[in-house]
């Protein structure tokens, strides 16, 4: 089959070169030119471990090509997948502007029938929406079809996802429609659920606003734990054996970040308002995460008193392990409040630094290496659970920190490997490792 995917970002790029793995010919669009160079060259122009591999297997094997030209992308393909981005209005609204430029694209340079697959994340509404457009703007003997077909995939594990996901979800109005997404998705052997369009775009929503409830439901109870000496590591090893609770996403750190679930959970606030629908439970989990990702903060201003003049190491710029992606990280909320309070930053991530530059581009003294950015600190902040975070000998904390505070949003190290050395720990939701009574050193 033809396929052309407009937008290259994490879901355009990697469900391209996924289709072409399984042996479509695809042809990817994107308006960056930068881009388009890199990708031609086999470059993946974001970080996504064995991209590059595969891009530039299926590119030397003819299946991948990539373009800045609709009109050229357009003109073979069977189908045409939208996968640009749909980013936050200011009032959590989200924005198609992007998805209404490919619109007007298709209609302009497409000459025959055609199907037209939504990956982006959409409100409820937007593919018929997409469908009406379209067929008032084709000529009258060309039809256009519409299906949803929302994207599952995690950054950092695309590549993974994209073959093993647990679910292809095919949203349509039309049967002929369907079967050809079907057709298409079928060499996947993923499991696929047939639905309407509707609920094929709520179904994304709602995945993202549940597994975000749940982090922030154990983030609830890890602060409860703190209070009354439970450990919430052990709480949900024992929560996860009930199958019907699960054993995934009970991981207890300073709340969700990325480009999803921030975006995600307050598009459907506003699905939800817009039909007079007060949905309680996810302003909630969405305010209560605001105040999960300061919890370190918090916690260091409430032992330290004032941070001004502080040495502060931080661990991990990124959103999550694995990604450059800082979009929405516990790092943009912590590290620009720990400037203000004067305190002096010295920050370490494999790979994002590079994109933490572009925000604070002097304010933060960036090493290069994680024992580099914890020598001479007064207390370290972990931010993102990099396995090379985890395998740090906390000898290291020791010998290379003025005092050995260490503060870990991600639970790294297990308190039985903590308690051998003279460290400060304060983790999330278990017992706080304190050897020095840090009462004695507020200012
Ligand atoms: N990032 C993720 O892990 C996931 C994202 N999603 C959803 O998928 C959509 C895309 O997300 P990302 O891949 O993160 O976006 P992104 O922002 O990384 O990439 C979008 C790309 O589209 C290009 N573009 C914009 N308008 C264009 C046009 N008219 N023609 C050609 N190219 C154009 C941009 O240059 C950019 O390269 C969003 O709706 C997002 O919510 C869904 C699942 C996972
Ligand atoms: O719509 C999307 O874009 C994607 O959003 C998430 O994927 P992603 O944001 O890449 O990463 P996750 O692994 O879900 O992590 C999101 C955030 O939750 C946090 N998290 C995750 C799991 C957990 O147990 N605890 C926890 O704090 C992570 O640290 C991270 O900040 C979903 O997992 C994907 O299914 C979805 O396709």
């Amino acid at each position: 089959m033809n396929i052309a995917v407009v937008g290259t970002g994490y879901v355009g790029l990697v469900t391209g070169v996924g289709l072409s793995e399984i042996g479509h010919n695809v042809i990817c669009i994107d308006t960056d030119e930068k881009k388009v160079t890199r990708m031609k060259l086999g470059e993946s122009p974001i970080y996504e471990p064995g991209l590059d591999e595969l891009m530039t297997k299926n590119i030397k094997e003819g299946r991948l090509q990539f373009t800045t030209n609709h009109a050229e992308a357009f003109e073979a393909a069977h189908a045409i997948y939208i996968a640009v981005g749909t980013p936050e209005n200011a009032d959590g609204t989200a924005n198609l502007t992007y998805i209404n430029q490919v619109v007007e694209q298709i209609a302009t340079y497409v000459k025959k029938d055609i199907v037209v697959v939504t990956k982006s994340t959409v409100p409820v509404g937007t593919n018929h929406s997409i469908k009406e457009k379209l067929n008032a703007l084709l000529p009258t003997e060309t039809k256009a079809e519409v299906v949803s077909n929302p994207e599952f995939l995690r950054e950092g594990s695309a590549v993974y996802d994209i073959f093993n996901g647990d679910r292809i979800v095919i949203g349509a109005d039309s049967k002929e429609a369907a079967a050809l997404i079907r057709e298409i998705n079928e060499p996947f052997g993923i499991p696929i659920y047939e639905t309407d369009i509707c609920s094929a775009e709520m179904i994304k929503y709602a995945s993202n606003a549940f597994l975000a409830t749940k982090i922030s439901f154990i983030n609830e109870i890890a602060n409860v734990c703190e209070k009354v000496g439970a450990d919430v590591e052990q709480v949900a090893v024992g929560m996860g054996l009930d199958s019907r609770v699960g054993t995934q996403f009970l991981k207890a750190g300073i709340g969700y970040g990325g480009s999803c679930f921030p975006k995600d959970t307050k598009a459907l606030k506003k699905i939800a308002e817009n039909v007079d629908y007060d949905f309680g439970l996810l302003s909630a989990v969405i305010e209560f995460n605001n105040k999960q990702q300061r919890k370190l903060l918090d916690q260091a201003v409430a032992d330290f008193g004032s941070l001004e003049g502080k040495s502060i190491g931080v661990l991990g710029l990124a959103f999550k392990p694995n990604t450059d992606d800082i979009r929405e990280a516990a790092s943009l909320t912590i590290i620009p409040e720990l400037l203000r309070m004067g305190a002096h930053v010295k920050a370490y991530d494999p790979i994002a630094i590079e994109n933490m530059k572009k925000v604070l581009p002097t304010e933060i003294q960036y090493t290069g290496s994680a024992v580099e950015a914890i020598e001479d600190t007064d207390l370290v902040l972990i931010l993102t659970e990099w396995d090379e975070f985890k395998s740090l000998s906390l000898e290291i904390f020791v010998k290379k920190m003025k005092s050995s505070f260490i503060y870990d949003g991600r639970n790294c190290f297990s308190l039985e490997a903590v308690q051998e050395y003279d460290i400060n720990y304060y983790s999330i939701g278990r017992k706080m490792l304190n050897k020095s009574n840090l009462a004695t050193n507020k200012n």
